[in-house]
């Protein structure tokens, strides 16, 4: 009976959680984002922490939302931690990469004068889609900075970079996958874009089951 009764009382109290990695260049912004997020949805820690450092390894953090937890996992952008990210793609169920819209000359792949990382950050998205294990998993781009005057825009970003990616890719049709604008820093779109994950996760349930916690 007492075990009948506590399964019960795990099955009424338990929720799904999902999983999401936070992925993009060094300085994109992953960290930044992370703690915001962390700030809108944690009740004990209002104030986001936004003097970050380089990331190595990992910062993780749980959320809790109305219907599900929501796992984010903000990994290291430079080169050499790039090699690590796939041991994360069996298990998460959306991806946010974050470009620093900044850094990427006018947005446009075609143009022969000096681009920032924008070539870059075009072999490193494309990476991360072509990998068998990232197949149909949800995408959200964000556009990040977008609070600096050289930022590009993102319609900019949508047409020149993301076009161009998903050109090349055999599973764009099945992917959902949308482009946002943001500013980590001031907070823009943050609540956007946790929004826009956590419906995509849930209509992706069947092809990838959330834990039960
Ligand atoms: N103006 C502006 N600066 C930002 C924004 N987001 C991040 N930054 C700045 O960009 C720099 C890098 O931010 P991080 O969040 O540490 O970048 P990251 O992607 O985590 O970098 P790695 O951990 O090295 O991969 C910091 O100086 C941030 O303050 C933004 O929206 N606007
Ligand atoms: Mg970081």
């Amino acid at each position: 009976m007492y075990h009948l009764a506590k399964g019960l009382y795990r099955l009424a109290t338990s929720k799904e959680e999902y999983s999401v990695i936070l992925l993009g260049l060094d300085n994109a912004g992953k960290t930044t984002f992370h703690e915001q997020v962390k700030a809108l949805f944690h009740p004990d820690q209002p104030e986001p922490k936004l003097r970050t450092v380089p990331t190595v390894g990992q910062n993780v953090s749980t959320i809790t939302l109305p219907d599900m937890y929501l796992k984010l996992w903000d990994v290291g952008g430079q080169l050499s931690l790039r090699a690590l990210w796939h041991s994360y793609y069996s298990s998460c169920h959306a991806i946010i990469f974050i470009i620093d819209s900044t850094d990427i000359g006018d947005g446009q792949i075609e143009r022969d004068q000096n681009n920032g990382r924008l070539d870059e950050c075009r072999a490193v998205l494309e990476d991360v889609l072509q990998h068998s294990e990232t197949e149909g998993v949800p995408l959200l781009i964000l556009a990040n900075k977008q609070d600096r005057e050289d930022c590009v825009e993102v319609v900019r970003i949508k047409e020149g970079l993301v076009k161009k990616v998903f050109e090349g890719e055999k599973s764009a049709s099945i992917r959902d996958s949308r482009v946002l604008p943001v500013s980590a820093l001031t907070g823009t779109g943050v609540r956007e874009a946790v929004e826009w994950v956590r419906s995509r996760v849930k209509w992706n349930k069947e092809s990838r089951p959330p834990v039960m916690r």
